[in-house]
């Protein structure tokens, strides 16, 4: 599918990769980088022969890091068990995730993985977007954009974008909606304990030693003292709902719920700890990364008009279907989502831990214990992947035409060129469901309105990455009624 190639042309090519010193290792470029990390490391992965580096790091610690679509399916799928969650990812996000999908292994990721796939299967994906999305589109979306569009007021866009996931993420795992798209309901709370907790624990991920924090945590001063009540308040809003829903499905045993919750407390599993845990594993995954994609989507339609033109060409055509085939059958929307993702991946760097010795497929070898990552966003910049034209925005590389329909198709490309939704055994749950989500808002907002950036000087937004990616202080927006 790839072959691996020697990217070093000349001595001065390989002055490129990072420098290194004994004890510290690459300390000094990474902390004159900090800002820009995944641009930075991407750039490493760009002039690497076969395109996989050692980063190494002080105090002896090294980190593989790879854009080689060989090696990427090596990591997730020939030698799945080899590369795990485990230590420094494990350790770092325990406080947050506890046993979590997002943070086990083994038997126990497999069982959580078995037990929600339920929640994905047509009907709930149905239910999903015809109800909890719609209901948050048109009750409380349009409405904000349709006031700024009156009074020419500027929106945080990616706020207003994260806000809206936030509620349809917790209506689906809790059958809970906190409301913090309604700026005038006041229990915000657990969203801003939710968010401060995400924050603090991607910090963890950015300091020289995780020493450092550990150090802070047992002192319970600075950051780790506020992630300790986030998480405190986060966990006793979570066994809250859960003793509400508890009781609720034995008053009404018969009641239809499509919750997460509701489902796992049915089917007889009710025990507190595992319940909130995995909760709260799918609070994070759906949480920032819809709305990172649609952030970016936004800014890339706005600078390329043609693109728009076509996607408001596609939804007005598509107008009288009913919803769910109507975001099916978006193919052109599906493409510029596709490309904006590969641009501005959402999760643009992923973590694992070898727990064996190894060597990948391009001959590096590989330490037990070593932490080993993978990297969307220098993958979706590469032009041996995407060919010479890879920065442009152009949707149509993900279409072809169908002759005997004479319509464009949708053709994906492999998951280990485009990891994007991770790719293997444990490729994203929420992949189809995201889609939908973010095609359904699509169409609400272009069908009726334009949004147009307010860029003061002309510069162009930064992408920032921990976690999950944001635009750097926001996405200013004016909305503007298409007429
Ligand atoms: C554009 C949107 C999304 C992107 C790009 C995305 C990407 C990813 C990635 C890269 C992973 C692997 C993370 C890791 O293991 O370290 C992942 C896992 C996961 N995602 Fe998503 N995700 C998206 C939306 C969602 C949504 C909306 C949900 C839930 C409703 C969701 C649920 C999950 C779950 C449960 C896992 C863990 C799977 C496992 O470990 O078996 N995702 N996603």
């Amino acid at each position: 599918i790839f072959k691996p190639k020697s990217k070093f042309k000349s001595k001065s090519d390989e002055k490129l990769a990072p420098k290194s010193y004994p004890f510290i290792g690459s300390y000094l470029s990474i902390y004159s980088n900090r800002h820009r990390l995944i641009q930075w490391t991407s750039d490493a992965v760009h002039n690497s022969p076969n395109f996989t580096f050692l980063l190494r790091r002080p105090f002896g610690q090294s980190r593989i890091i790879t854009g080689n679509p060989t090696v990427v399916q090596h990591i997730l799928k020939t030698q799945f068990s080899t590369y795990q969650k485990g230590g420094i990812f494990r350790d770092t996000l325990f406080d947050l995730l506890g046993d979590g999908i997002f943070n086990v292994d083994g038997d126990a990721w497999k069982f959580q993985r078995q037990l929600s796939s339920h929640e994905f299967n047509t009907k709930s994906l149905r239910h999903f977007v015809e109800h909890v999305v719609d209901s948050e589109l048109n009750e409380r979306l349009l409405p904000i954009l349709t006031t700024a569009a009156a009074n020419e007021t500027v929106l945080d866009l990616q706020d207003i974008l994260q806000r809206f996931a936030f509620d349809n993420i917790c209506k689906i795992a809790f059958g809970y909606d906190p409301g913090y798209l309604t700026p005038s309901l006041p229990d915000a709370k657990f969203a801003v304990a939710f968010e401060d907790a995400v924050r603090i624990s991607s910090e963890r991920f950015r300091m020289i030693t995780p020493v450092l924090w550990k150090i802070q945590r047992f002192l319970n001063i600075g950051s780790e003292k506020r992630l300790k009540e986030a998480v405190f308040e986060i966990r006793e809003f979570a066994m809250k709902i859960l003793n509400e829903k508890k009781q609720e499905l034995k008053d009404k045993p018969s009641i239809q719920s499509v919750d997460l919750l509701s489902r796992f407390i049915s089917s007889g599993h009710s025990d507190e700890k595992f319940v909130t845990d995995i909760v709260i594993s799918f609070i994070l995954a759906g949480r920032d990364t819809t709305s990172a994609a649609l952030t970016w989507f936004f800014w890339l339609i706005f600078k390329n008009p043609e693109v728009e033109s076509e996607i408001v060409r596609e939804i007005n055509e598509k107008s009288d279907s009913p919803i769910y085939d109507e975001v099916k059958e978006m193919v052109y929307t599906h493409a510029s989502l596709c490309e904006c993702m590969r641009l501005y991946p959402p999760v643009p760097i992923d973590t694992k831990a070898a727990t064996v010795d190894d060597v990948f497929p391009d001959g590096t070898d590989v330490k037990k214990g070593m932490v080993v990552s993978y990297h969307p966003y220098a993958m979706g910049r590469m032009e041996t992947l995407w060919g010479g034209d890879y920065i442009e925005f152009r949707p149509e590389r993900w279409l072809k035409k169908d002759e005997r329909e004479e319509k464009m198709r949708f053709v994906p490309r492999d998951p280990y060129t485009y990891p994007v939704f991770q790719a293997g055994p444990r490729i994203c749950l929420g992949k189809d469901m995201a889609f939908l989500q973010m095609k359904r808002v699509v169409a609400g907002v272009l069908r009726q309105f334009k949004v147009v950036p307010v860029v003061n000087d002309g510069s162009e937004p930064v992408f920032v990455g921990a976690l999950t990616s944001k635009m750097k202080g926001g996405f200013p927006v004016k909305i503007k009624e298409r007429k």
